[in-house]
């Protein structure tokens, strides 16, 4: 995957050459390239923004520097996806939410141009104009204001790139992790544990060192069930009735 972050701050984004996703890159599995957006200003001063028309407080990232930084970026065709454009994923406080499942469905593109906006975000004509050369995403990834996109950014990638087929090992499956497709979708993890079987005078559960996977696992959902129910209720209507089995039900 070719991800493309255009943004005043690309020192911003060097947490993304550490870890998981920094190893991805260095084996190939995600070709991630920060720009810098002033580097397609004119003026002595480099700017980026200027006042709101209808005036208000803050300021608007002016539509030049956008227009000319994603006109440089999409010249630039991967050879993995000559056909295919790019989506363009937007960060901003007024998107529609950033979930797994659109991570999911992110992961399945071979090219992401992200959009770093700052100040009160970036001119309107700007978003307008790249919906009519490629897919547009404007997500939000959570209900808070930040100062900027680059921090969603960070989010996202990482929430992508471990989707990415290889990125993660069988022993970090993202199979199961909390929001995942499948019977475990819309429930939040249960409790982990590891070595040493006791520590400051607390032990692991029994069933854990049983050996019986089928009541493992029976453990495991019913952890996940009550999590769920105290920390985020709301996620229990969203449950397929069908896979749920009879204890679940009688829970
Ligand atoms: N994703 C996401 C976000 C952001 C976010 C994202 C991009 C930008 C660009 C500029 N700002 C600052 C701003 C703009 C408008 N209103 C208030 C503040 C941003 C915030 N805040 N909260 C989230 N969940």
């Amino acid at each position: 995957m070719r991800v493309d972050v255009i943004t005043i701050f690309p020192e911003y984004l060097a947490p993304l050459g550490v870890s998981l996703i920094g190893k991805a890159a260095d084996r190939g599995l995600l070709d991630i390239r920060a720009h810098d957006l002033r580097d397609w200003t004119h003026d002595v001063h480099r700017t980026v923004d200027d006042t709101p028309y209808g005036g208000g407080p803050g300021m608007v990232m002016k539509p030049e520097p956008w227009g000319e930084a994603l006109d440089a970026v999409l010249a630039d065709v991967p050879p993995e996806s000559p056909e295919l454009p790019p989506t363009l994923v937007v960060p901003t406080p007024s998107g529609r939410p950033f979930t797994q499942a659109k991570a999911a469905q992110l992961a399945e593109s071979p090219w992401l141009i992200f959009a770093c906006g700052r100040y009160e975000g970036i001119d309107r004509r700007v978003i307008d104009a790249a919906a009519e050369r490629m897919a547009v995403e404007e997500l939000s990834i959570g209900d808070y204001v930040l100062a900027g996109g680059e921090v969603a950014v960070l989010v996202m990638v990482e929430a992508i790139g471990r989707l990415l087929p290889g990125v993660l090992g069988n022993a970090e499956s993202a199979r199961d992790d909390s929001f995942a497709a499948g019977a475990m979708e819309s429930l939040l993890e249960g409790p982990a544990y590891t070595k040493p079987a006791e520590w400051r005078g607390r032990t692991v559960p029994e069933i854990l060192t049983s050996g019986n996977h089928g009541a493992i696992a029976r453990w495991r959902r019913e952890q996940a069930f009550a999590r769920t129910a105290a920390h985020r209720p709301e996620l229990l209507a969203r449950l397929d009735p069908a896979a749920l089995d009879k204890r679940d039900r009688l829970a």
